[in-house]
């Protein structure tokens, strides 16, 4: 039954959005529903942030700057986040090959606006890395990506909440932070997936409080399978932490709730 559900909300949104942007209604912006998630829906929508038509409601876009960061979260931040809008003619703002990734803490209700969806699928599930309303706490990180280089950086901000050793980042939390990046750049590049494997070389511990880089790109796609390659950095990118590879499977939504 739930899969009926699921279909025929996808079907609804693929009639709906297109009709619902052409008659341009300026609408609070919902992330990554991308055309290969919604069967019928035109390539022209492929990576373009969608909205949720049906309430005024704004969910809380966690990748924006909050008073927690510090001076060079937000320095490092602000320079990817220009490089998402270029100068085009006449001194118009166009958007160029990086974007910025909004990260919401519940895919299911803000992704694919599946309000009613979200009361059928547990409602207290939270993204694991956004749980912590607590600015500063845990895992503060924006996203941004790459289209042409098929690749992604995410600006990362370690919360004392993370401790591992003392003082310095559990190697569980630099997996999560990988995990994440590398799979958004794949649902980016493959639609729906998850990861099927994920190696992990630790080279030198991330200070609680630091903030680093977090590299992923694409090496390889063969059928269903998509390779990331992924490296944390320090934020001059002078120092390596933490190299890693991925990998990601194609999978369709039946797979997420068979049983
Ligand atoms: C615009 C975009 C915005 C995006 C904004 C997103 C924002 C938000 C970001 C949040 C991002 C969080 C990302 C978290 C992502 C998870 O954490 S997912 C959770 C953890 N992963 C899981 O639970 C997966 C569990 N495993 C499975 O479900 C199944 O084993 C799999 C992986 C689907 C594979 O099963 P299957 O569908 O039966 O496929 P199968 O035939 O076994 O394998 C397919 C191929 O993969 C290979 N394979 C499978 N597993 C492996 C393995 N472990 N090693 C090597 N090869 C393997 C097989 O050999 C086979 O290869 P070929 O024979 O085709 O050459």
């Amino acid at each position: 039954m739930l899969r009926r559900a699921v279909s025929a909300f996808c079907y609804a949104a693929a009639r709906a959005i297109p009709a619902l942007r052409q008659r341009n209604i300026a609408l609070p912006q919902l992330p990554f529903l991308r055309a290969s998630l919604i069967p019928g829906l035109n390539s022209d929508y492929q990576s373009v942030t969608l909205s949720w038509p049906f309430s005024s409601f704004r969910p809380r876009d966690y990748s924006l700057p909050n008073p927690s960061w510090s001076p060079q979260m937000l320095r490092l931040y602000n320079y990817y986040n220009n490089l998402c809008e270029q100068d085009g003619e006449g001194g118009k703002k166009e958007i160029g090959p990086w974007i910025r990734l909004p990260s919401y803490n519940r895919t299911v209700k803000y992704a694919t606006g599946g309000q009613c969806l979200s009361k059928v699928l547990q409602a207290k599930a939270r993204l694991f890395t956004r749980n912590i309303e607590e600015e500063g706490a845990a895992f503060e990180y924006a996203m941004f990506l790459n289209t042409e280089e098929k690749a992604a950086v995410c600006v990362f901000q370690a919360g004392p909440l993370l401790e591992g050793p003392v003082g310095n980042l559990h190697g569980g939390a630099i997996a999560t932070i990988i995990d994440t990046v590398t799979g958004a750049l794949s649902i980016y590049l493959g639609g729906l997936v998850v990861t099927a494997n994920l190696n992990v070389n630790y080279r030198s511990p991330i200070p609680l409080g630091s903030v680093v880089l977090v590299h992923a790109a694409l090496e390889k796609m063969e059928d269903r399978k998509i390779y990331i390659s992924c490296q944390v950095t320090s934020s001059d990118g002078s120092k390596l932490h933490t190299e890693a590879t991925a990998l990601f499977v194609k999978v369709n939504v039946g797979h997420l709730f068979e049983r």
